[in-house]
């Protein structure tokens, strides 16, 4: 097909979305210009005058997370950042490579194999491959494709997931749930949980979502994105990203932007809006956005880690037994998951839908 009638629409959406063949489809095309749906307008536009280099979130060593040092030094970090790296987290590095490979080896499948996956043909409401967002609800399409994998149990997974990376998939997410937990009693103690009971552990992480995403090579890096601006609806994400970087979280001063650098061995964790809302605002899930690259292939494998779709999620008595004042209401957390779903990504509107006025 010429790359030119990637212009029209209609074909577009029919390549990329209907036919499986993603933006890698269209990246291997070889276009000479970005096609016209991809256009974002000019404020969401990512340009170097808007980055901060004097700044860069924490990089926390876990080696001795036990250490009340370390301890607050990641609740400092979620309170101020919402977002920060972890190193000596326990993960074995070929774990974490071996995902990364298992990434690729899906993507490289023929768009025949993948588009059994779409949500047209998926024969999991579990399992779901698809490119941008939420095509139907955005202006300008985002540079990405993804497979989202949600997971309910092993025996599920083994039955339902793309053989082409299930067990990596598997693997990277039970290895990261000592670090997961980890996180979570540290996060909690600051908030005067001490214990983390049955009920506890489902609103924090009774559901989980892994993500591989796959920025392929972009014709022109200036006009598009990858992702938008927006903010995760999990408790928190642990996201592992390659070397090739592209990730951007909100500065303080909310006028500029803080790149997120690839640390060979390292995770990239961060605040969600579920826990932002549980610590009643103490705790901040940060708007971050993905840049594209003229040059290199990217890949990024988030786990979100979520309260179950069942919870009704809100501020916890014992955040607000100082007086504070309630800012968000309660709400059930799927109502909260499917009000993000059906919009584009508009940074950090989705709380909005929450909060007390
Ligand atoms: C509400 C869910 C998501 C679906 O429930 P459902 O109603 O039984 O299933 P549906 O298949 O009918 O999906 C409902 C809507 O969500 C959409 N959706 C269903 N999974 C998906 C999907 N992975 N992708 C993008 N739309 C979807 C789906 O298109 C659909 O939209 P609509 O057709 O307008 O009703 C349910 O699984 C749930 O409550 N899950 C809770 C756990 C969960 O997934 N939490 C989300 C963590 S993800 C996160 O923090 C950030 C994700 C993110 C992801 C991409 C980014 O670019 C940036 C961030
Ligand atoms: O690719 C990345 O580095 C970040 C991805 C992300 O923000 C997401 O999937 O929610
Ligand atoms: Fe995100």
């Amino acid at each position: 097909m010429a790359p030119t009638t990637m212009n029209n629409p209609t074909n577009l959406i029919e390549f990329v979305m209907l036919e499986g063949n993603g933006v890698k489809g269209l990246s291997e095309m070889g276009l000479k210009s970005l096609p016209n749906q991809y256009i974002q307008p000019l404020e969401e536009r990512m340009s170097m005058i808007k980055v901060v280099s004097q700044e860069s979130i924490p990089i926390i060593d876990m080696s001795n997370w036990n250490d009340p040092k370390v301890g607050d030094a990641i609740c400092d970090a979620a309170e101020k950042w919402g977002f920060f790296q972890v190193i000596n987290h326990g993960i074995p590095i070929q774990v974490l490579e071996n995902v990364k490979d298992a990434t690729y080896r899906f993507y490289e499948l023929p768009s025949k194999e993948k588009v059994k996956y779409t949500k047209e043909n998926s024969s999991s409401k579990h399992v779901r491959y698809g490119s941008s967002f939420t095509p139907e609800a955005e202006k300008a399409l985002e540079w990405k494709d993804y497979l989202s994998l949600f997971y309910v149990s092993e025996d599920e997974a083994m039955a339902t997931w793309p053989y082409a990376c299930r067990d990596e998939a598997l693997e990277y997410m039970k290895m990261s749930e000592t670090l997961i937990k980890q996180l979570l009693n540290v996060l909690m103690k600051r908030l005067n949980v001490s214990q983390i009971d049955e009920k506890r552990e489902s609103l924090l992480m009774g559901s989980k979502r892994i993500n591989l995403n796959y920025y392929p090579i972009c014709p022109n890096q200036e006009l598009t994105v990858a992702i938008g601006r927006h903010s995760d609806v999990s408790t928190l994400t642990v996201l592992l990203q390659d070397e090739t970087g592209g990730l951007y979280v909100r500065a303080e001063d909310h006028h500029s932007w803080i790149h997120v650098p690839p640390v060979s061995g390292a995770l990239v964790i961060n605040i969600g809006d579920a826990l932002q809302i549980i610590s009643n605002g103490r705790y901040k899930s940060i708007e971050h956005r993905v840049t594209t690259n003229e040059s290199n292939t990217r890949v990024s494998v988030p786990i979100f880690v979520n309260p179950s779709p069942s919870d009704v999620i809100g501020p916890l008595p014992e955040v607000l037994a100082n007086g504070e004042k309630q800012i968000y209401k309660n709400v059930l957390y799927s109502d909260y998951v499917k009000h993000f779903f059906r919009k584009a990504h508009d940074g950090k509107m989705t709380i909005e839908y929450v909060k007390i006025d």
